[in-house]
């Protein structure tokens, strides 16, 4: 096309760079007032012979410039979808976004995982109120009221008569008041007392159990604790320590080998290679009094421990506060 008409269209749309110029540029010459269309309107002024030639040219110029806008078109489109595809490229190799699965709290999943071994063992779970008489709580456990057990630096009281329990030992007690033995149960539950440090809080989880028969014996509260020890720990080496509780004769203290130092004594197990992880006894005759049974029928052992200590030693914990601070960054771990 060398008409001069031509080669100014040739070199304007070769400057479009948008649909919106490539319209302009579409109306600007075959438009209804487009320059085309003008000089078509404006064949008739011509003679016959030249009105044929230019009408000729003319539309063959036209047809051109329909042709080469068509193709603009396509050109502009397909120049759109590639911005657009390199703009919401999607890379499918990344990695999917992680998303977090809920999970259970760790003295949650101890305090399931010590339950769960004791009912393989038979024993059923009971509850019972967290505010508590001070019979429940203190006397019928053979604590007497003058106990420094009962003083108000340990216990949060409600009234002279009542308090947050100190210990899951009065659901023991109230079973014992409406069940005959044999009895076989444990009591998980939280128990308060007005203590607050890296390794206690003012609310902390406990499982306390309790079995009750005619020939329960020492052995038995051994041969219980130190299978629910090797279940929870591993392996690992178990001693029992004298120790004294009112509610318990005799008493003792359970021991695991320490298993952050393997024995060899760090700062967790103060350098003993010990770590104590229960208490427990045979249950002490005036509990049986108190709870109304025969005198000498029966003989029963009773052990408890603490689920914050259990875990912080099991996950490797050094603060107690972490578990109730909601840091999902700590929680997220387990
Ligand atoms: C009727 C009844 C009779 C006896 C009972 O004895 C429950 C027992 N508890 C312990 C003991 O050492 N408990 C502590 C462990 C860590 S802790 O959480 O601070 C409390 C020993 S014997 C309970 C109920």
């Amino acid at each position: 096309m060398q008409d001069p008409l031509a080669q100014a269209f040739i070199k304007e749309i070769s400057e479009i760079n948008s649909f919106t110029e490539l319209v302009n540029l579409k109306a600007k010459y075959i438009g209804k007032k487009g320059i085309i269309t003008e000089r078509i309107k404006s064949l008739g002024k011509l003679p016959a012979e030249e009105r044929k030639a230019q009408g000729k040219i003319l539309n063959e110029i036209k047809n051109f410039i329909e042709e080469t806008i068509k193709n603009k078109e396509q050109e502009l489109k397909q120049k759109e979808i590639s911005e657009a595809l390199k703009k919401e490229l999607i890379d499918i190799t990344l990695r999917g976004k992680d998303f977090y699965f809920g999970g259970s709290h760790p003295v949650n999943k101890t305090l399931l995982e010590i339950v769960d071994i004791f009912r393989e063992l038979g024993f059923t779970v009971e509850e019972g109120p967290e505010v508590e008489l001070d019979y429940y709580n203190f006397e019928a456990l053979n604590i007497p009221k003058d106990h420094p057990a009962r003083d108000m630096q340990d216990t949060f009281y409600v009234s002279d008569e009542v308090v947050l329990r100190t210990h899951t030992s009065p659901v023991q007690v109230r079973v014992m008041e409406r069940k005959k033995p044999p009895l076989r149960f444990i009591s998980p539950g939280k128990v308060y007392r007005r203590d607050s440090d890296v390794t206690h809080t003012p609310m902390f989880h406990q499982v306390e159990g309790l079995m009750v028969d005619e020939d329960v014996s020492f052995s038995h509260l051994k041969g219980v604790l130190v299978y629910f020890l090797k279940r929870l720990f591993g392996d690992i080496p178990v001693r029992f320590r004298p120790s004294f509780f009112p509610f318990t004769e005799p008493s003792t203290e359970i021991d695991i080998g320490c298993i952050i130092c393997g024995g060899v004594g760090c700062r967790v197990c103060k350098g003993t290679g010990w770590l104590e992880v229960l208490g427990a006894g045979m249950v002490h005759p005036n509990v049986f009094k108190f709870a109304g049974y025969p005198e000498g029928k029966y003989t029963g052992f009773a052990f408890g421990m603490g689920v914050e200590r259990l875990t912080m030693l099991k996950y490797g914990i050094d603060d107690i506060r972490l578990f109730f601070e909601n840091d999902i960054r700590f929680l997220r771990q387990f």
